[in-house]
């Protein structure tokens, strides 16, 4: 997908609002990365498509008013913050243990008054439970080991969204087969070579 269409895939999702928040979040997130590293200069570039559009797409695969949204390893914000930025009615739980990239997302909640937006600045091992509409990760840890850390905020309702780039169908294939019944994998919007792995459930305790 190039910038433009990333640009296009978004504004027939979003207000125009929305859609200027995303454009100063970008500018901000340029500026924030000469001061910490963020996310790699080549993805920057490409902001739009490689982080806006991309965690923007998991909203065509939830119903509406899902909540609250659970994000682990949120980083810079993806794909977390963008939900956020895109929908501040939902409540949006962001944890990442990094210090200087909870400031980062909390200056980014501040900014923009995301109210239902809470960053949760420890690792996802120490805080506790709560049940979760949905649960998104992107680029946080392999499926097993995401499986296994966060299962205990999933219920038998909790919309599973796992964007994992070209490893997704391996990864799920590597599962048991109760896992593999739970999930499915989808091909990402934004890059033909990446995937998502989507399901719904609680997993059973392996
Ligand atoms: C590779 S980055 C991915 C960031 C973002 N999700 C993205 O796709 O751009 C993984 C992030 O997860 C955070 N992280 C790793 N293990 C964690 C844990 N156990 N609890 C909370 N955050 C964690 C790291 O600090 C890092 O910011």
């Amino acid at each position: 997908m190039s910038p433009e269409q990333a640009r296009s895939f978004c504004a027939d999702r979003c207000d125009a609002e929305t859609i200027s928040r995303f454009a100063e979040f970008v500018d901000m997130l340029a500026s924030e990365n000469e001061r910490q590293n963020l996310v790699s200069s080549a993805s920057l570039a490409d902001a739009w498509t490689r982080h806006i559009a991309d965690s923007l797409q998991l909203l065509d695969h939830v119903s509406r008013e899902t909540s609250p949204w659970l994000d682990m390893g949120t980083g810079a914000g993806f794909p977390g913050l963008v939900i956020a930025l895109a929908r501040p009615e939902l409540e949006v739980v962001l944890v990442e243990s990094r210090k200087r990239r909870v400031e980062w997302l909390e200056e980014v909640c501040a900014r923009f008054s995301l109210s239902k937006c809470r960053v949760v600045g420890s690792r996802l091992e120490t805080i506790e439970s709560f049940p979760a509409g949905v649960i998104s990760a992107r680029a946080f840890a392999p499926l097993a080991k995401l499986l296994r850390l966060s299962a205990r905020f999933s219920t038998p309702t909790t919309t599973w969204l796992l964007p994992k780039g070209r490893s997704a169908a391996q990864e799920l294939q590597e599962q048991s087969q109760a896992i593999q019944a739970m999930f499915h994998v989808e091909q990402s919007a934004t890059d033909p070579e990446a995937a998502i792995i989507i399901g719904h459930g609680r997993p059973p305790e392996s």
